[in-house]
């Protein structure tokens, strides 16, 4: 569903991904861990083409993200054919990102109304269905400041959902957020794999939602992956010193 195929990127003279090769399949759920600087967030700004590659290629589904074919040659993708895979790729933020003069239900239909072309009664439809689902169906009316972090988080996955897009991203969405709150926005993403075959891949450092969540957890360090393993191996049994320090340091500061 997603592949890297020795994606390159740079900042000035300092290079995040360094020929970074992997791949997830459909309907699976992964997670990304590493220390701080590793390129965790990139390789999801990537994807969500916030960032363009300075090498390599990215292809979600069939379709390649960074390149289009312009007869014989590979050209780099254009604004349109963007806009397109954009669509497919559903994420949620460590902040939140709704919008603020918009109640909870219209922050929900926003997009599939506007980029889907949806009828409105439709995405209203779906949007209830889906804060159903994140335990809000009685703030459809609210604005997003009337509401917890943890609630405005739920708001977002439903957003993010409402797409039905076919990989769903998420960067650190529990960080800005205290254990209770955090803990209820893990419970609802929890319910979500369980009932649904999107794909998922996360960045985290919250080790039990990693593990219980998670088919493969990938360990990086400086752009490289340097372990990938079921949850239950790479937390039981890390192979690399540097895996082991750092998950020693994140259980520390849990
Ligand atoms: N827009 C940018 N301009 C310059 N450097 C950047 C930019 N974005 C990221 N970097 C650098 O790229 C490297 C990787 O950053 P990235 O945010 O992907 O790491 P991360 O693993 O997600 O870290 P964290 O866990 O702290 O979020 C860092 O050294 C960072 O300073």
């Amino acid at each position: 569903m997603i592949r890297f195929d020795r994606v390159v990127k740079r900042f000035g003279d300092s290079v995040v991904l360094d020929e970074l090769d992997f791949a997830v399949r459909p309907g699976e759920r992964v997670t990304l861990i590493g220390p701080s600087g590793s390129g965790k967030t990139t390789i999801l700004r990537l994807l969500m083409t916030l960032e363009r590659v300075d090498g390599g290629t990215i292809h979600v589904g069939d379709e390649c993200l960074t390149h289009v074919r312009r007869g014989e040659r590979l050209v780099p993708a254009d604004e349109k054919h963007l806009r397109e895979v954009r669509k497919r790729i559903g994420m949620v933020f460590q902040q939140f990102n709704l919008f603020p003069n918009m109640r909870v239900l219209r922050n929900v239909t926003e997009a599939p109304v506007r980029v889907l072309g949806l009828p409105v009664a439709e995405a209203q439809q779906r949007a209830r269905d889906l804060l159903e689902v994140v335990g809000l169906a009685d703030k459809l009316d609210a604005y997003p400041t009337q509401l917890s972090g943890g609630q405005q988080q739920r708001v977002a996955i439903a957003r993010a959902l409402a797409m039905q897009p076919d990989v769903l991203l998420l960067d650190e969405i529990t960080s800005a957020l205290d254990p209770e709150l955090a803990a209820e926005v893990l419970d609802v993403l929890r319910d979500v794999a369980r009932t649904s075959d999107i794909t998922m891949l996360c960045v985290t450092h919250a080790m039990k939602f990693a593990r219980d969540v998670s088919h493969r957890v990938l360990m990086f360090d400086q752009g490289r992956v340097l372990e990938d393993k079921s949850p239950r191996e790479l937390f039981e049994r890390p192979e690399h010193e540097r895996t082991r320090r750092f998950l020693r340091s994140v259980l520390e500061e849990a």
